[in-house]
């Protein structure tokens, strides 16, 4: 489609606060010299992002170059300094643009559309990426027109033009842009597609790029639908009392594909990564469709899939427990467990333990070892915590995090306060200190 400033506009995500993702390239160049002639046409606000990157010995040019252009538009320009570098073993393209994106995302006010300057060219590419990487639906869908970032909107504006028509518009408008050399790199896989496989492809299929993007509509559309269906399963198999938690019976009743999709959008709605196909498989035979009353677990690097008692449970990774940790408490400020939450004592009417035990004794807190046991207050006997947790329904891989709370080296309450030691718990009718666990 032929770029002017109608047929662009006619496809402009409706707003009154743009904000142009500008790199100084060819095509956030075009993208800015459209929103400034929109602006003067409807009076619509726009202003201008530059991420420095940090990385090129070149960035600081280019920020020079981005902020004279955004001076000669009138328009305010926002100078984000990151740290895009990657670590040992990342791809150093794909940290500068999650890095990237973070700091974009981050930058948004409430109702700001970010426009960014990716066409049709770039759609057809990512499309043969994924395809190349054997991604699902989502994958294939490549890059949305708009969606939702940060406090605002992502819209890419440019997606129905072709890279040529964008350098037409260029020349016509007598623009100035900056050249990255490493868009030259054929290192790069998006480079080595862009320079060597499509324009073979173009030799013999003219329309390739814009096929490849139709075909990624269409996958959108067919990823869209399928949110949706899984939205309704995990609706039916979400437990009623512990949301985030599956119903096993609910879950076990779907076919196959349906019990992917379910655990699939679990995953993905507690932000953290699906695992790889052959993982998720293990983990729908091995954790859902075993019979009996096992209790299974996977875990993958994003966290951990666990049965217990009828129901499925999904847990982040927990990196910086360690069960061996132990301190001393004043117990008059809150105490930070290392990643297991805090501890805080407060007075309260109610249960809870006896004030003048808790001032006269020296206080620590730690985890439960073997054969630590408990006379829980109101009872009679003593009981291995192990026994008690079971009693109450507690799933065993919280049964290590519990913090307990020692005076004098005997235990007096565990789990903040869900269970005290009748030694140390005061006259319920009284005020006693109550321990809050926070996990
Ligand atoms: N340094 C930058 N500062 C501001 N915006 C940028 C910067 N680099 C890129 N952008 C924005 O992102 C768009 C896409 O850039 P580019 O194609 O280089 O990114 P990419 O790494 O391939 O990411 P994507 O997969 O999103 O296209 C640009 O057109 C521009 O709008």
């Amino acid at each position: 489609m032929r770029l002017s400033l109608d047929s662009f506009r006619a496809g402009l995500h409706p707003g009154s606060t743009y904000r142009v993702a500008f790199s100084g390239g060819l095509d956030s160049a075009v993208l800015l010299d459209l929103m400034c002639q929109v602006r003067r046409v409807s009076g619509i606000g726009v202003r201008a992002i530059h991420v420095h990157h940090g990385i090129q010995p070149e960035a600081d040019a280019w920020s020079r170059h981005c902020a004279a252009v955004a001076d000669r538009y009138g328009v305010a320009l926002d100078i984000l300094q990151i740290d895009g570098r990657s670590r040992p073993g990342d791809s150093p393209e794909a940290a500068a643009r999650t890095a990237r994106y973070h700091s974009l995302e981050a930058s948004l006010d409430p109702g700001d559309i970010l426009v960014t300057a990716q066409h049709l060219d770039d759609q057809a590419e990512t499309l043969l990426l994924q395809l190349l990487r054997g991604a699902g639906l989502a994958g294939l869908a490549a890059m949305p027109n708009a969606v939702p970032f940060g406090a605002g909107i992502l819209h890419r504006p440019l997606l129905r033009f072709g890279r040529r028509d964008i350098l037409a518009y260029a020349q016509e408008r007598g623009l100035s842009w900056i050249e990255d050399p490493s868009n030259r790199d054929e290192r790069y896989d998006r480079n080595f597609i862009r320079r060597r496989i499509l324009p073979q492809l173009a030799g013999r299929w003219p329309a390739v790029a814009a096929n490849l993007t139709r075909s990624a509509g269409h996958c959108a559309e067919a990823a869209g639908l399928l949110d949706r269906l899984a939205d309704t399963l995990m609706a039916a198999a979400t437990a009623a009392d512990e949301p985030g938690t599956l119903v096993l019976e609910i879950v076990q009743r779907l076919q196959p594909d349906e019990q992917r999709l379910l655990l699939r959008r679990w995953i993905h709605k507690r932000g953290l990564r699906a695992p790889p196909a052959k993982l998720l498989e293990r983990i729908r035979k091995e954790v859902v469709e075993t019979a009996g009353d096992r209790t299974p677990m996977i875990a993958w690097a994003e966290g951990t899939v666990r049965r217990y008692r009828h129901r499925l449970h999904l847990l982040p990774p927990s990196a910086d427990f360690d069960a061996s940790w132990t301190a001393a408490w004043s117990g008059e400020t809150p105490l930070t467990l290392a990643g297991n939450g805090c501890l805080h004592a407060a007075l309260c009417p109610g249960p809870g333990i006896d004030p003048d035990k808790w001032r006269s004794g020296r206080i620590t807190v730690r985890y439960r070892r073997a054969g630590d046991r408990l006379e829980p207050a109101g009872r009679r006997g003593h009981h291995e915590l192990k026994k008690l947790f079971q009693e109450a329904g507690l799933p065993p891989w919280l049964r290590d995090r519990q913090p307990i709370v020692c005076i004098d080296g005997r235990i007096a309450s565990v789990g903040g306060s869900q269970w005290l030691a009748s030694e140390f718990a005061g006259a319920p009718e009284r005020v006693n200190i109550v321990v809050h666990w926070t996990p």
